[in-house]
């Protein structure tokens, strides 16, 4: 179980408990009965970003002298609709270019600073720009892309229903925006998985 101090957890558990009432469901029956406590704490989880700063997860980085691209691609994300509260899950694709001192990252703090960022109430357009910044910010990285792809819940299971519909979302900064470099990193990014 994951959760945070700042979360107020007995409060989350009426609410939900609240909102059962207001569907019209018995939250006394047997099988809802510790629904509204379950469901605060796999909320407290799914939030969990709330809580935690992208500086924190980038602060260790190592000296591998490589000033060159770097591309981390098929993060596999979980998020929530800040619309709808419902998921939103796909990938996302990291490309750096390390600060001129050539200190590194470790890898897997790239798809950490995704979760520190989808842990939160969302929309896909403010993910995907706020991994951009931490690298720069926290990174100094010389250059960014970040692409992220969704399929949204809020699309497919309800409102206009088109399952399978895809949100490609992207984010460039500095020498990325070099359109050959650009389009070479995104040739490099989003060509094909292996099998
Ligand atoms: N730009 C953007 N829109 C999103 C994202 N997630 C959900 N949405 C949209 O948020 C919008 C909310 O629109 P509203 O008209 O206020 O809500 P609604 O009546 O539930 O809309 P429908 O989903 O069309 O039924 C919808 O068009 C969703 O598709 C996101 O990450 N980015
Ligand atoms: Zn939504």
């Amino acid at each position: 179980m994951s959760t945070h101090p700042a979360v107020d957890l007995e409060r989350a558990t009426a609410a939900v408990r609240e909102l059962l009432v207001a569907l019209g469901e018995d939250p006394e029956r047997e099988g809802l009965v510790d629904t509204p406590g379950r469901v605060a704490r796999a909320y407290a989880e799914m939030f969990a970003g709330m809580h935690q700063e992208p500086a924190d997860v980038l602060n260790r980085t190592f000296d591998v002298d490589h000033d060159e691209l770097v591309i981390v691609k098929d993060i596999e994300l979980y998020s929530t609709c800040e619309h709808h509260l419902v998921p939103f899950h796909g990938v996302a694709h990291v490309a750096y270019i390390p600060a001129r001192d050539g200190r590194v990252t470790g890898l897997s703090k790239i798809a950490r600073l995704v979760d520190v960022f989808a842990k939160r109430p969302q929309v896909q357009e403010r993910l995907t720009t706020q991994i951009a910044d931490a690298l720069v910010t926290h990174l100094r990285a010389q250059g960014v892309l970040v692409v992220v792809e969704c399929e949204h819940l809020c699309m497919s299971m309800r409102g206009v229903r088109k399952p399978g519909a895809t949100t490609v979302t992207s984010a460039v900064r500095g020498q990325l925006r070099d359109p050959a470099t650009r389009a070479e990193t995104t040739s490099l990014m989003i060509g094909r998985r292996h099998a």
